[in-house]
């Protein structure tokens, strides 16, 4: 917590047990039919650039899918936290599942809207398997002092930001990449699908 108020980043390896990786992977393999094209902007702006963005993705829904229970209570202690270390009055979240195929990348971007400033923290939990040096798919996070920080999406790592104010990308991936995204938000939303 204190790393994220001093660099507006923290990365924590092995967010996820073996146990919740099986069930998020498999949750994942049986819902890759349902991933949709994932667009720019919120409401009205809302548009599909694949050359800014080429990744799909699946929103998800805490009461219907119940088989993340495992999940949900990881992230509910996350927010916890967060509220009672860095008093931020966080009330709610809204995640996907992200699939990049191969070649796919994401332009340096914020992920707060200009008509939409309630997604606070920005978490993102990667599922790939045997990521190498050369597989590409990295994240890479634009600090203040104009250099960059390049995160490997390897396997149950997890890395959080401020969603406002830290600038990022993903670079183009050599294979297939998957992930669980989502935002800490300070009021709750069930439309982020709308959003983008
Ligand atoms: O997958 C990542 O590493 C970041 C994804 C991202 O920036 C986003 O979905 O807004
Ligand atoms: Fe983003």
């Amino acid at each position: 917590m204190d790393e994220l108020s001093l660099n507006d980043f923290v990365i924590v390896d092995e967010f996820l047990d073996e146990h919740r990786l099986n069930v998020i992977q498999s949750f994942f393999e049986s819902h890759l039919e349902g991933f949709t094209k994932a667009g720019i902007g919120a409401l009205g702006d809302h548009v599909i650039r694949r050359d800014i963005r080429g990744d799909y993705t699946f929103w998800l829904d805490r009461k219907r899918d119940s088989e993340l229970n495992e999940i949900w209570c990881l992230i509910d202690e996350t927010l916890y936290v967060y509220n009672r270390y860095c008093f931020l009055g966080l009330s709610g979240y809204e995640f996907h599942l992200a699939h990049y195929p191969r070649g796919g990348h994401y332009d340096k971007h914020l992920d707060q809207f200009n008509n939409r400033n309630n997604r606070t923290i920005s978490m993102v939990i990667y599922l790939n398997k045997d990521w190498k040096k050369g597989d590409g798919g990295e994240l890479e996070i634009f600090l203040k002092d104009g250099s960059s920080v390049l995160v490997e999406p390897i396997e149950a790592r997890c890395v959080m930001f401020k969603s406002a104010s830290v600038p990022h990308a993903v670079l183009a991936s050599n294979k297939p990449r998957f992930s669980l995204t989502g935002w800490l938000l300070q009021q709750p939303s069930a439309l982020g699908q709308f959003f983008g």
